[in-house]
């Protein structure tokens, strides 16, 4: 993220569903893959979606996390680095590979795995503009100065009303 993102765009779990599985509907007419590349954590549940509904049963991690705090982005930490089987498979470099995020926004975290699997489809459910380059297919997009909110990181509360009480 650059800048504050001052605007929200809040998920369900139902509008969750549908829009990774329009994910894998829009890959299932692109091409097949061997092995799904989950990037942890936030790839997690698109994974196992996009892995259902493609039949892949060959799901491997690569855990790279860089904001610490909310909102905030620090330095990328690669946790758990992908299984050379797997980068591998088929005629190397990631070639046989369906890279799954939840989300691209700076490009950042999608950089550093492209450089682990550079021949692997990148796919998101979600998209910012400067981190659209880096990704092969998402579903949409939002605009930069928007902050998503996951259905896992969020719950139901209290919305004061738009507009203003009346005076008593
Ligand atoms: O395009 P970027 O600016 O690099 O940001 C995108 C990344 O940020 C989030 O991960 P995060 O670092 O919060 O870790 P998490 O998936 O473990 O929550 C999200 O899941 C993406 O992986
Ligand atoms: N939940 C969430 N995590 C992010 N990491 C980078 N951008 C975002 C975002 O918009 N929402
Ligand atoms: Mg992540």
């Amino acid at each position: 993220m650059s800048g504050p993102a001052d605007k929200a765009f809040p998920v369900s779990w139902d509008q969750f569903h549908r829009d990774a599985r329009a994910l894998a509907w829009r890959l299932a007419g692109i091409g097949t893959w061997q092995a799904i590349v989950c990037v942890t954590r936030g790839g997690l549940v698109p994974s196992a979606i996009v892995a259902r509904e493609l039949n892949i049963r060959v799901i491997e991690t690569i855990g790279v996390a860089s904001y610490h705090d909310y909102k905030t982005q620090g330095d990328l930490q690669v946790i758990k680095e992908v299984s050379p089987q797997v980068v591998g498979l088929d005629g190397g470099d990631g070639s046989a590979v369906l890279i799954v995020d939840d989300l691209v926004d700076t490009g950042k975290t999608a950089k550093i795995v492209r450089n682990i699997l550079p021949k692997a489809h990148f796919a998101t459910v979600y998209a910012k503009p400067m981190g659209r380059p880096m990704v092969d297919t998402f579903i949409t997009e939002v605009s930069q100065d928007t902050w998503i909110y996951f259905p896992w990181d969020t719950g139901l509360a209290f919305q004061p009303p738009i507009a203003e009480p009346p005076n008593r």
